[in-house]
């Protein structure tokens, strides 16, 4: 076994070492280029040995049919039950070959030895044509329940990746299982279940003759055995060789797929064209290309040398089955008839052993591959999980109805930490936001506005201190009670490829269309004359890699992003971030208009670096590198002379030149 694991070793390594050592100019300024951490992980596949994969094999097969039962029970009995019975087809007609050979070459008449001979070929004709019918209705039944397996599978992936808390995007550990899943895991898990089908038919196969020629002669049933064991081992070890492979090469696809992306959409197309970026871009994919090339012929080479040695060592192993034959029949120790029907068994028992071994492989590969899939959806069932509402004591507010429109909104001692940083984004924040009132959030750039935003629009959670809703702490409470009273306009505009009428309403896409208040949320952003003047109004397609779709400008996007927030507004809280930062003169008063509007009914938070857009807010708070420095009107700021007034002066200075 050791010998094995080294052989191995030695193939494997030597592609390391070349994949790092000839990329290091990519490597330069793509980091991502060197192998995954848990690549540790495919070092202790490298290592396990058939013995080890056979007996992996039953929690495979249980893994794959709960996978099946789950999609259809009935296709997977079907599937199943179809290739057993199959097999009981295939011993009857070698017993029937058996019967045929032992009567024609007894000592009678030709003509009485034909004759004799007719029910067992009767039987024969019978029992393979019955094998093959049953056969092709299990082919059927596999081909059936492969897209219900799809299908349950690629819902379920979904449904966690739209689960799964905001955080985790993030996070590159949640990043690289994603991209495993996705790759290759999700479809290994519905291969998985049609290999389980194909490894039941070659077993099913392999007994149904190892039982006819226990029959005829057991002594060949070792010896069958033995005869295919070189070429599974081959299959197993090639499997292996490109598991390991893949695994090593999950990161820097990754990068290869990011970096096509770069080149071949056209939200980048100018920005790449601006900084005749395109030569540089494709430099660094030809790097990976190259890599890419390099791993698969060094894996094919790896590959081929071991079937190369397996079909060598398989060669003599069949010779040596048919040697032992022939001197089995030379000392007459099986009779000719006996030894014609078990070269005829021996032809089926090799095809279905191997058959077989390559099954056992398959389901052990797949097995790998789905693995990758079910560690994702643990982490991502773990992340959904661990959400403070789910995972903490029980809810502080009981029931399932939406919680009320928030009297006071507090922030008490609030800190954020994104993940994988060493630092706070946001520390010990404590503020209140009553209900009708507006709070203004400024700052320098990456001072934590948006990080505050996106806390009380519940994207993140604290890292520690609280945000209570009327004093119930909001984390604690399933976010469906709650998320329907707050809407966002948010800094970054999601240019969203659907018609000008879901761009809308996509924060109420579950209810009716409310006509009146589609308009009203467009006039208030200024979006109504752009919406009403394109060619086909509100079922205008907003993006041109469609027959009849738009662009629109900066602008636009953003009096759209802006309609999107206040239509699925219903006077909670709005959360405005930097609404207006591509707006021209007329739309940014129309819309600091509308959000003033809201004074003495809803909460709305702002943020704006346009502080001339701030000044009416009840309370201005100006963060500082994640901490709150300033709280107050604008009056009272710019008496305290701080930070605030300092930034108010630069500004009013500005204007007034
Ligand atoms: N997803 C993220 N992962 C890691 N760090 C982040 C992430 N988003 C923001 N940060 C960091 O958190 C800090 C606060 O960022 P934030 O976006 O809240 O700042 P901001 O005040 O809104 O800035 P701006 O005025 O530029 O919009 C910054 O140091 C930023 O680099």
């Amino acid at each position: 076994m050791r010998s094995r694991a080294g052989w191995l070793a030695r193939l494997v390594p030597r592609q390391r070492k070349r994949d790092s050592g000839e990329e290091h100019t990519a490597a330069e300024a793509l980091p991502e280029l060197e192998d995954i951490a848990w690549y540790r992980h495919a070092e202790e596949v490298e290592t396990a040995s058939f013995w080890r994969m056979a007996r992996q094999l039953p929690g495979l097969v249980g893994q794959a049919l709960r996978t099946a039962w789950s999609a259809s029970p009935a296709w997977t009995v079907a599937a199943i039950g179809l290739n057993v019975i199959a097999g009981v087809a295939t011993t009857t007609a070698l017993l029937a070959v058996s019967d045929i050979s032992t009567t024609l070459f007894a000592a009678a008449p030709t003509w009485d030895r034909v004759l004799a001979a007719g029910p067992a070929l009767a039987l024969l004709v019978g029992a393979t044509a019955a094998r093959a019918g049953l056969g092709v209705g299990a082919g059927f039944a596999q081909q059936r329940l492969n897209p219900l397996v799809l299908n349950r599978t690629e819902r379920e992936f979904y449904r966690l990746i739209t689960a799964v808390p905001r955080a985790a995007f993030d996070d590159d550990t949640f990043a690289d299982r994603l991209k495993a899943a996705k790759d290759r895991g999700s479809r290994a898990v519905v291969d998985l279940v049609g290999d389980v089908v194909d490894l039941v038919t070659a077993a099913v196969t392999v007994v149904a003759v190892a039982a006819a020629l226990a029959v005829i002669e057991p002594v060949l049933i070792p010896l069958l055995f033995a005869a295919a064991l070189p070429t599974g081992w081959a299959a197993v070890r090639s499997a292996r060789l490109m598991y390991v492979s893949n695994r090593s090469r999950v990161s820097r696809r990754r990068r290869l797929w990011m970096v096509e992306w770069l080149m071949d959409n056209r939200w980048t197309a100018d920005d790449q064209r601006y900084h005749e970026a395109g030569q540089w871009l494709r430099g660094q994919h030809q790097a990976m290309v190259d890599q890419e090339t390099r791993a698969d012929f060094e894996v094919i080479r790896s590959q081929t040398l071991t079937r190369a040695v397996g079909q060598l060592v398989a060669g003599v192993a069949i010779a040596g089955v048919y040697g032992v034959l022939l001197w089995m029949l030379a000392t007459g120790t099986v009779p000719l008839a006996v030894a014609a029907a078990a070269v005829v068994a021996i032809g089926q028992g090799r095809a279905g052993m191997e058959s077989l071994l390559v099954a056992v492989n398959t389901v052990y590969e797949d097995g790998l591959y789905a693995a990758d899939r079910h560690e994702f959806d643990a982490l991502a069932a773990e992340r959904i999980a661990a959400q403070p509402h789910l995972a903490g004591p029980a809810p502080v507010a009981t029931g399932s109805d939406p919680l009320p429109v928030p009297q006071t909104i507090e922030l008490v001692d609030v800190s954020f930490r994104y993940p994988g940083k060493d630092t706070d984004a946001v520390t010990g924040v404590s503020l209140t936001i009553e209900r009708g009132r507006t709070l203004a959030l400024v700052g320098e750039n990456g001072s934590g506005k948006t990080t505050v935003a996106k806390l009380l629009a519940g994207l993140y959670t604290p890292t520690s201190g609280q945000i209570l809703w009327d004093g119930v702490d909001i984390t604690r409470i399933d976010p469906a009670r709650w998320r329907c009273h707050v809407a966002v306009i948010a800094q970054q505009v999601q240019q969203w490829p659907f018609t000008a009428e879901l761009s809308v309403r996509l924060g109420r896409s579950g209810e009716p269309v409310d006509r009146e208040r589609l308009e009203s949320a467009a006039r208030d952003a200024g979006a109504l004359d752009m919406i009403e003047g394109f060619e086909h109004g509100w079922s205008q397609l907003l993006d041109t890699q469609f027959r009849g779709g738009t662009d629109l400008s900066g602008g636009q996007w953003q009096r759209l992003s802006s309609a999107r927030g206040l239509y699925r507004d219903r006077g909670g809280l709005l959360v405005a971030d930097e609404p207006s930062a591509a707006l021209d003169a007329r739309a940014e008063a129309l819309l600091f208009d509308t959000l003033r509007a809201r004074a003495g009914s809803a909460t709305t938070v702002l943020i704006s670096h346009r502080l001339q857009g701030v000044v009416h807010a009840d309370a201005i708070a100006v963060l500082d590198e994640g901490k709150l420095i300033e709280l107050g009107p604008h009056r009272d700021l710019v008496v305290a002379d701080g930070v605030y007034a300092d930034l108010w002066r630069l500004q009013s200075k500005s204007y007034a030149t």
